[in-house]
């Protein structure tokens, strides 16, 4: 708005602005929990001809909460306006996601332009890390974030069965740096692109961690220019050396821990939540796949290997339960086939599932990051 406007806007209109922005901090922020006037959040409300304008600014891409947001904003600001200087004016309300950065010294310039990178781990094998890494690459472009995936995992690098790539090969520059390969709005990196039928499947220790370190330092995830809001690592499963070796070579802004609800599986998980702690990497929650079962035929949903685990770890170990996924044939079949569940349904349930995980793990990295001083401004 221009001075000029300013100075025809009454003392009384300025002040319900204030007012209406005052009771849109309170608005609660369904990823974190919080109200926006505990998040770094932006709010900024103005009055133009005969129109409020709310925009709202969050630091995780959100773009299908836009319609959730705007009847919140609508709830909360239309009874305050009723009746005051702005009652008659007609409400127009804006979303925005701002990603920030987490702050790392000597980036490779492979990585340069990545503003964070999020390690999927697990403690052990065949949980659904690789499953849920993909789905969770796809449910954060679907937010409206721009988005790599990197498969690291050695013992069995499965991206390019999950996306269709098999038969790709990533181009190479100056021959000394691999080019992401498109697919399905991601940029993606696998050893299994590198891999060919005389590559051993199983490596060894050194082995391995050269080659997981060659193809992280060695492709060129911003060539184009643009910026990468997020890289997702789809970690070997376990906590050993590699897994170690790889948290600590790029400066990672947090890790999302995949378990199923068994016993021996959460105590490995625990385990994974004690490692990326001790090498100060933030544990932005826990994954629990495979909690519930649904019964084909009565659909009965059951939750047959216990419930709660994921909940009782996240608490004892002061993180957050991120999200759950039901044992579903369809997530098997969709990832098997080539088409993740956020692509190959994405208004079904589970893609709903995977991209409120998504919000909310994008959100905690925000909450790494922020200095939690609310910003309102009223024009
Ligand atoms: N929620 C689920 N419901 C049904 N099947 C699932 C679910 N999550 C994963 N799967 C299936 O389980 C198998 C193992 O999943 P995935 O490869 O993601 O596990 P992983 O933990 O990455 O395994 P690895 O450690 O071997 O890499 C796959 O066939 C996958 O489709």
């Amino acid at each position: 708005m221009s001075d000029h406007e300013h100075e025809h806007l009454s003392e009384a209109a300025q002040a319900e602005l204030e007012r209406l922005a005052e009771c849109l901090g309170q608005l609660h922020d369904p990823a974190t929990g919080l109200e926006l006037d505990e998040l770094d959040a932006e709010i900024e409300v103005g009055f133009e001809g005969d129109t409020v304008l709310v925009g709202l600014t969050l630091g995780y891409p959100c773009a299908s909460q836009r319609d959730d947001w705007e009847a919140r904003v609508r709830e909360a600001c239309l009874p305050t306006l009723k009746g005051g200087p702005l009652g008659e004016a007609h409400l127009q309300f804006e979303l925005f996601s701002e990603i920030t950065q987490t702050p790392a010294a000597d980036v490779p310039e492979p990585l340069r332009g990545v503003k964070n990178i999020v390690a999927v781990a697990s403690g052990k094998g065949g949980v659904g890390k690789s499953t849920t890494a993909v789905n969770l690459a796809l449910a954060l472009a679907a937010e409206g974030a721009s988005v790599g995936l990197l498969d690291a995992d050695i013992y069995g690098p499965s991206l390019p069965t999950m996306l269709g790539t098999e038969a790709v090969r990533p181009e190479v520059k100056e021959q000394k740096f691999f080019l992401p390969v498109p697919a399905q709005g991601l940029k993606t990196m696998s050893l299994g692109y590198l891999m060919t039928e005389e590559t051993p499947a199983v490596w060894r220790g050194p082995m391995a961690s050269g080659a997981l370190n060659q193809i992280l330092t060695q492709t060129l995830w911003c060539d184009d220019g643009d910026e990468l809001d997020y890289l997702i690592v789809d970690m070997p499963p376990g906590t050993g050396d590699i897994q170690l070796t790889l948290a600590q070579k790029a400066t990672l802004a947090g890790a999302v821990i995949v378990t199923t609800p068994q016993d021996l599986a959460l105590k490995d998980a625990i385990k994974g939540v004690e490692m990326f702690r001790k090498v100060s990497v933030p544990v932005l929650g826990i994954v629990e796949n495979m909690a519930l079962h649904t019964c084909s035929n009565c659909g009965h949903t059951e939750a047959i290997f216990g419930s709660g685990g994921g909940e009782r770890i996240a608490a004892g170990y002061e993180t957050r339960l991120l999200g759950q996924l039901p044992l579903a044939l369809s997530i098997r079949e969709d990832t098997d086939g080539g088409k993740p569940s956020v692509v190959a349904d994405p208004d079904g349930e589970i893609a709903g599932h995977y991209r409120e995980i998504a919000r909310r793990a994008a959100a905690q990295i925000w909450l790494e990051a922020g200095d939690d001083s609310p910003e309102i401004e009223v024009v």
